[in-house]
């Protein structure tokens, strides 16, 4: 365990906590990933949260290290050590073993939000970093439910916990497609720059605004992080809608971040200061990066008496291979790839619209409300939902990539035919994964669906089979916020 001895006037750093929101891509997958397109993203009310506290140490010492614990998982901790590196390195964070005769179990996307956060702490504020601990809760529906949780929370004895024990290592969890990755490095990059950073360099509040100073900076750290961890440049709606919550997302250029040195190298401490607050890393290098990401948080809104509902398909889908296979199509089919995208960015936008209009012309009452027939004002919505996925259809035969695949074509017809459901899609890169539904918010509707999903047997055509079923999950407009550090336990 690294030590270091330092004077002994501090700031007394104060628990804190933070959670971000899970995410699904409604419409745009493959097209967001070309700044010339838009994704339709919602943010979910499933969210990860990070609890960060001083870790009290001895007067005049100074522990190097950060343990980071997720409990709801068996061996889940990871603890860290930390020091400067060289040459404006950045800060370097080394795993430290837990028990000596354990291999290393490393989480890269802990890891690396460390060296990123702290590198960036350590060259805008102090370059000591105080000990902490951080722990994290998930939200129960990023990871299926075992069916032993199930029936001890459907036993109305038992109070089901807000986060369950999933009592299986982390990498046996069956993660839901949410985007718990992104949510993860967000929620633990505001948690540590709200911990270590005065607040007139960092706030989380005001909890919407998008000109937020920090929220910014929080969104471009947060990215850079994310893309390092995944050791890919994806188009960033996942962190996006973490730090922002639903909006129509552009992505930002990928060379913001391709070309961005490896923490520990030369100079990584300047550009990644350079990178986050959008100015020339030191007097002698180019122009300042400007993050060129659109985020429309106005473009996207559910109207009042509708909610959106997902559901998990057991099995899923390899999403990496899917993309890389869609975009060699798409590069040896330029024609033909054009018009495709043309049309399904078309239909997406009219979704878009779609629902902005209605919401906007609802000021009051409720799409929910019975007044015998479904209100004719959702039939655009239907039109809308169809002509996206006729495209998303052509896109599956010309591709040869199973996007829509014919299991979830009947799937998706069969939901779409209970009365109140208006539409669905397959989210995101499609595939075997999930579908997301837009609904009536009425509780026969729910219950409808629920019985439908709960007999349905998926049979997919590449031998993907198994249950589907419907998340505890809907939208939440906002994005990450401020928490009471009180109170989280499991
Ligand atoms: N509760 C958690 N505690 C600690 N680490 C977690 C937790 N949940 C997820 N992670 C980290 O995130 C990784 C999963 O990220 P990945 O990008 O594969 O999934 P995802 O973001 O949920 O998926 P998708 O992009 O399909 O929505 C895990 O391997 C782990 O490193
Ligand atoms: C295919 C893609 O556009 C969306 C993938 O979304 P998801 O992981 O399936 O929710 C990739 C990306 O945007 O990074």
């Amino acid at each position: 365990m690294a030590s270091t001895v330092v004077d002994d006037e501090k700031t007394p750093l104060v628990p804190t906590a933070v959670s971000a929101p899970g995410k699904v891509l409604l419409a745009g997958g493959y097209l967001v990933l070309d700044r010339a397109y838009t994704g339709l993203v919602f943010g979910l009310n499933a969210r990860i949260h990070a609890v960060i506290q001083p870790i009290p140490t001895g007067p005049g010492i100074v522990l190097n290290e950060i343990s980071v614990k997720s409990p709801q998982f068996r061996h889940a901790v990871w603890n860290y050590g930390y020091r400067l590196a060289e040459r404006e390195g950045g800060v370097k964070v080394t795993q430290l073993r837990v028990d000596a005769d354990l291999a290393l179990d490393r989480n890269p996307f802990i890891e690396t939000t460390l060296s990123y956060v702290l590198s960036y702490i350590t060259s805008v504020a102090s370059p000591i970093i105080e000990p902490s601990s951080i722990t994290i809760y998930a939200d129960n529906d990023y990871y299926s439910t075992p069916a032993d949780l199930t029936t001890a929370t459907t036993n109305p004895t038992t109070t089901s916990p807000r986060f369950y024990n999933f009592n299986v290592p982390l990498s046996e969890a069956h993660k839901t497609g949410l985007g718990s990755s992104a949510a993860l490095v967000t929620s633990i990059t505001a948690a540590l720059l709200s911990f270590y950073l005065p607040k007139s360099h960092f706030d989380l509040l005001p909890t919407s605004a998008l000109a937020s100073p920090s929220r910014r900076r929080l969104h471009n750290l947060a990215q850079a992080a994310h893309c390092a961890a995944q050791g890919k440049v994806g188009s960033g709606f996942d962190v996006a809608s973490a730090v922002y919550g639903s909006s129509l997302y552009r992505r930002f250029s990928p060379s913001i971040l391709s070309n961005h040195p490896e923490p520990g190298s030369p100079s990584f401490a300047p550009a990644l200061v350079g990178l986050v607050e959008e100015r020339a890393a030191d007097p002698s290098s180019p122009a300042a990066i400007t993050w060129d990401t659109e985020i429309l948080q106005d473009a996207v809104k559910v109207p009042r008496g509708l909610r959106l509902v997902l559901c998990d398909v057991a099995g899923g889908s390899q999403t990496p291979g899917m993309v890389k296979q869609v975009l060699a199509w798409r590069a040896a089919q330029p024609a033909e790839a054009d018009a495709l995208w043309t049309e399904l960015h078309a239909a997406n936008q009219a979704l878009a619209a779609e629902l902005t209009a209605l919401a906007d012309a609802q000021p009051t009452g409720s799409l929910a409300d019975d007044d015998g027939d479904e209100p004719a004002a959702l039939r655009p919505l239907r039109a809308a939902f169809a002509r996206i996925r006729a495209s998303l259809r052509a896109m599956t035969r010309q591709t040869g990539v199973p996007i829509e695949p014919a299991a979830q074509t009947r799937l998706i017809d069969a939901c779409e035919a209970v009365p109140g459901v208006v539409g669905g899609v397959v989210p995101g890169a499609g595939g075997y994964d999930a579908i997301a539904l837009l609904i009536r918010d009425r509780e026969d509707v729910v219950r409808a669906l629920r019985e439908l999903i709960a007999g349905w047997e998926f049979s997919g055509e590449e031998g993907v089979g198994g249950k589907v079923s419907m998340l505890g999950v809907r939208e939440e407009m906002e994005g990450v916020r401020a928490e009471e550090a009180r109170g989280y336990s499991l």
